[in-house]
């Protein structure tokens, strides 16, 4: 077949994803091959056979104490008011723990028990019971015995036992070989030069470490061209080589999607399509009887997809349990919307806030791997839902340990560099106390608070009428609820410019005489609050600002897209310039301050919080950003009425 017979093929199934997963398995049917491998480097492995004792442990009686070994026969008449001498090598020898007992003693007393009276003399006061401390032929391991059954993983103690009962080496499962075949022309190596359109090829390299991570042996192949002809090559190669064969992208519908073409003409196509967002264009099918899988394109549905079809492979083939990831219920921070008809897969944020775990959707993006990175845990929303509402238990699975979650520190509101130093300098005073952040703007900062899903909250909102910073605000949304403000820094606003200020802008006015691109923040975000009041004082309006209407989450995402654009201008903080190279030109002074809840305040994590920001490291690092001046006066207002 040429690239043009293949049909641009548009409609995917909707197959559910456990029917998709057990008809493949029932499919294929699986046969492990198994190699000998040395029993020191066994860890992880699984066991072929049952494994037996070629030695007994023990392999001799030995002695379980330091002291000396008698005949207990001997020993019957000593007592408290009696004491009993023994002679040397007659009635006794010394010996140590380990050594073995010639074959005339049948019990040892430890050297605690005994009197020397000469060099040839011990005395005893309490006689020996027959074969008190010693350790008898076999007490581990008995020659012969089933030292570990068939399809046991082999743990650091089981590899102790192994070689104890002279095994050194022993039958295991042959590591799955998962072949794994990055398609695309778009792609290029991690750290080659980039053009635009240029994407750096990482999936392949998250799938082999979860192939390893599962047990399998993961065989990444070089980039492979788009077109069928490559595709094929690369397939038929994969499956000579390997177990299993992952194949990403282009399983969708787009006009370079050949995957599902070349795996039809090679095999077979079991499943196209399954309910599920995301992951919905998974491909499921077998060449020469070996699965081959078909993972969208975007990061976080391959990795997901991999989860639901080649996890279960690579251990069903080890014959092994897939194991099971911790849950946890969780009160739902905000609404979930869902999709009737195909599962929902919800990246979650958990945080311990007033004695219950409130979780809150991260981004629905399948391209956003950072969300991946974040998540402290996934909800699955049944095809059957059409959504969960604020305020409803569900139980979600987690990705992170339990404590780590239940220490770390939930930060909800304007985002500022000052915050990421705060986190690293808390997790290196505790590993699991983390802050959590997430970037939504001082208003919905506050209003997080209020609805108890956050500990803290950083905001900068100048009031408008009295031109007070934070208070106002705090005064207004939170008043009748337990809070402390902690003065916290005080940093230059202004215009963020393209290295040089090309444009040359100085002023709001020069943004709109010279056309400049505005790169804006989103509503409720204390720099947007400061730009719309900027355009009062001047008499200016919105319309008059080209690019008003695009909104950007956090200063560095106004940097970053000031950076792409020669004539854009952009408003935030001085760090966010620097850190991109770009140019700053300072607009307003403006009060940072932290709100957090009473209950936080009090808490292990809200001192430590406090300790942190008083610190001279942290002060020192803030100041060494520009831009900062670290208030020196953090007292704590508590806001209770
Ligand atoms: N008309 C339709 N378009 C799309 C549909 C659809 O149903 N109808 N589905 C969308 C969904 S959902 C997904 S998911 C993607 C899947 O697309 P493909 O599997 O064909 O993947 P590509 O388009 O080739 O790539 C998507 C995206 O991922 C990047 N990518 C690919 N491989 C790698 C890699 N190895 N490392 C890093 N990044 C990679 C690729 O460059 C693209 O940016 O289709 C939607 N479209
Ligand atoms: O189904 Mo796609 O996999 O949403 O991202």
């Amino acid at each position: 077949m040429s690239d043009k017979e293949f049909k641009r093929k548009v409609y995917l199934q909707d197959k559910p994803r456990k029917q998709a997963k057990d008809e493949l398995i029932e499919a294929l049917k699986l046969i492990p091959e198994i190699e000998t491998v040395p029993t020191k480097v066994a860890l992880g492995r699984v066991t072929a056979l049952p494994i037996f004792a070629n030695l007994s442990m023990p392999h001799y009686h030995a002695s379980a104490m330091d002291g000396i070994a008698v005949r207990a026969e001997d020993t019957y008449e000593a007592h408290e008011h009696r004491p009993l001498h023994l002679k040397k090598n007659e009635q006794f020898i010394y010996v140590d723990t380990g050594n073995p007992i010639p074959n005339e003693f049948n019990a040892v007393i430890m050297v605690e028990d005994l009197q020397e009276i000469d060099d040839e003399t011990v005395e005893i006061i309490v006689p020996a019971t027959p074969w008190q401390n010693i350790r008898p032929v076999g007490e581990d391991v008995v020659c012969g015995e089933m030292i570990l059954p068939q399809g046991h993983s082999l743990r650091p103690v089981d590899l102790g036992a192994l070689l104890a009962g002279g095994v050194q080496e022993l039958p295991v499962i042959k590591k799955p070989r998962v072949a794994i075949l990055p398609t695309g022309n778009e792609l290029v190596q991690p750290g080659s030069t980039m053009k635009p359109g240029d994407i750096i090829e990482f999936n392949g390299t998250v799938f082999a470490s979860f192939v390893q991570e599962w047990g399998g042996e993961p065989l990444l192949s070089d980039i492979v061209v788009d077109n069928p002809k490559h595709i094929r090559q690369a397939i038929e190669k994969a499956v000579d080589e390997a177990d299993m064969i992952i194949i990403n992208a282009g399983s969708s519908a787009g006009s370079k999607d050949y995957t599902v073409h070349v795996i039809s003409e090679l095999g077979k196509v079991y499943t196209h399509g399954i309910a599920t967002r995301p992951g919905k264009p998974v491909i499921l099918g077998e060449v020469k009887g070996k699965p081959i899988i078909g993972v969208p394109g975007y990061p976080v549905s391959a990795y997901l997809a991999l989860e639901w079809f080649l996890r279960p492979l690579v251990y069903h083939y080890q014959g092994i349990e897939e194991p099971k990831r911790e849950t946890l219920k969780v009160r739902l921070g905000r609404r979930v919307v869902s999709n009737m008809g195909a599962e929902d897969f919800v990246r979650m944020n958990v945080g311990f806030v007033n004695g219950e775990f409130i979780a809150n959707p991260l981004t629905r993006a399948a391209g956003v791997t950072m969300s991946m990175v974040r998540a402290d845990g996934i909800l699955v929303v049944s095809p059957d839902s059409q959504g969960l509402e604020q305020g409803e238990e569900v139980e979600i699975e987690l990705y992170k340990p339990l404590e780590a979650i239940q220490k770390g520190v939930l930060f909800t509101g304007s985002h500022d560099l000052s915050i990421d130093i705060v986190s690293s300098l808390l997790r290196k005073k505790d590993v699991n106390r983390q802050i959590i952040s997430s970037h939504v703007g001082s208003l919905a900062g506050i209003m997080a608070i209020r609805k108890g899903e956050t500990h803290v909250t950083g905001i900068h909102l100048l009031d408008p009428e009295t031109q007070v910073y934070n208070l106002p605000y705090v005064e207004k949304y939170l008043s009748g609820q337990d809070v402390v403000i902690i003065p916290f820094l005080k940093r230059e606003q202004g215009w963020i410019v393209p290295k040089g200020n090309p444009l040359n802008i100085k002023t709001i006015e020069d943004i709109v005489e010279k056309g400049a691109a505005y790169v804006n923040r989103q509503r409720g975000a204390g720099t947007r609050i400061l730009f719309d009041s900027l355009l009062t004082k001047h008499s200016l309006t919105a319309e008059q600002i080209q690019g008003y209407e695009r909104e950007m989450f956090s200063h560095l995402s106004v940097a970053a897209e000031v950076k792409e654009k020669e004539n854009s201008v952009g408003l935030g903080v001085y760090s966010a310039a620097s850190t991109m190279g770009l140019d700053f030109i300072p607009v307003a002074d403006e009060s940072y301050d932290l709100v957090m809840t009473k209950s936080f305040f009090d808490s292990e994590g809200g001192k430590l919080f406090l300790e942190v920001i008083q610190s001279d490291e942290f002060i020192h690092t803030v100041e060494h950003l520009g831009g900062y001046k670290t208030v020196r006066d953090q007292t704590p207002k508590f806001l209770n009425n």
